[in-house]
């Protein structure tokens, strides 16, 4: 398949200030915005720092994070996403596997977008949308859409980021996000020293158009042009951001969705990766600018896409899927077929 990724030999993540973005002088924003374009089309990653996340909002996820995950299973059971109407709550170890892939080691519990149940959307039965179910443990909801809530809002500053990058209206993706199937997700790699050598999280791309991650420990990795493995460590105050799907297919390919993975658990680890999409029925092609008459990606509702994903990916859903009860969206693609991956087939 062909590819206009331009993705680099780098050996390094870039950290960029972000402060600017929050000047009142346009010539300030545009100097971040041209960094984080520069991230972007050379690397698909980037650390960001100087943003307004307070600390506190950071350590109280944490805390109420171990807090759940310290519970017994059959306890964490009781939120199982697979119970959940909306594709939310606890996910539990083995229940994801991408195409013929040894399971992650992980367990998670998944966070959506608070759409009200008398939102039109979720009225109307759109997958995906609709209010979390909060496990019943202290503290755990408020400090969970806390973090969401202030963590959407950088999205927000960081879209208009990467619009000025674009050179479009700084404003331009603004109201594309209003009740998106963006999820914040807890993950917990336990360590287990006597485990088989699975990975943390086998190599993919993420669906949506980026993606604001936090860990506590290494582990992330991301591929290159030369096909290494480069660490990501986790920077003090930083948080690691990741171009996804939709913005490679928005940009016909100018920014890259770049391929990365959690290695082989050496330590338990903890991270929470907030996916920034559009809403659902966000028709997501390649932006007029970005057409050069070659037509690398088909149109597609952002949505579909990540509920096509979700189908082939969860082991709750997959069954669903057999069994007749659910049916993927017409023009699916496969799982990791954008970035590098496309070029590898790896789920052949
Ligand atoms: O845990 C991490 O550092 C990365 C997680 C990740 O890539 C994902 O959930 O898509
Ligand atoms: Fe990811």
């Amino acid at each position: 398949m062909s590819t206009t990724s331009t993705v680099t030999a780098f050996d390094r993540v870039p950290v960029i200030d972000i402060s600017g973005l929050y000047s009142d002088r346009l010539e300030d924003r545009l100097q971040v915005a041209e960094a984080l374009g520069n991230a972007a089309r050379a690397i698909g990653f980037l650390y960001v720092v100087g943003h307004p996340v307070a600390q506190t909002t950071i350590e109280g996820l944490r805390k109420a994070t171990k807090a759940y995950f310290a519970q017994p299973l059959e306890t964490k059971m009781r939120d199982y996403i697979g119970a959940s109407k909306t594709h939310k709550g606890f996910v539990p170890r083995g229940e994801e596997v991408y195409g013929k892939g040894v399971p992650d080691l992980k367990e998670a519990f998944d966070i959506g977008f608070e759409v009200p149940a008398d939102h039109p959307l979720v009225l109307g039965g759109t997958p995906l949308l609709g209010p979390n179910e909060w496990p019943p443990l202290d503290g755990f909801r408020e400090a969970a859409s806390r973090y969401y809530d202030e963590v959407f809002t950088l999205g927000h500053k960081l879209f208009q980021g990467f619009a000025l990058a674009l050179g479009l209206d700084e404003h331009y993706f603004d109201e594309m996000a209003k009740a998106p199937p963006s999820k914040l997700r807890l993950i917990h790699y336990p360590f287990n020293a006597d485990a088989e050598d699975a990975p943390g999280i086998g190599a993919h791309t993420d669906y949506e158009c980026f993606t604001i991650l936090l860990a506590d420990n290494p582990g992330l990795e991301v591929l290159n042009a030369e096909g290494s493995w480069i660490d990501v460590p986790p920077i003090e105050g930083a948080f690691v951001v990741n171009i996804g799907d939709m913005l490679e297919v928005m940009t016909n390919g100018a920014f890259v969705a770049t391929a990365h993975r959690v290695r082989k658990v050496s330590q338990e680890r903890y991270s929470f990766p907030l996916f920034y999409a559009c809403d659902y029925h966000t028709r997501i092609e390649p932006l007029p600018q970005f057409n050069d008459g070659e037509r690398r990606y088909e149109a597609m509702a952002i949505g579909e896409h990540m509920y096509a994903q979700a189908l082939q990916t969860y082991q709750y859903l997959k069954r669903k899927v057999e069994a007749g009860e659910l049916s993927l969206p017409q023009r699916s693609r496969k799982p990791s077929s954008f970035g590098h991956l496309k070029q590898q087939s790896m789920n052949d």
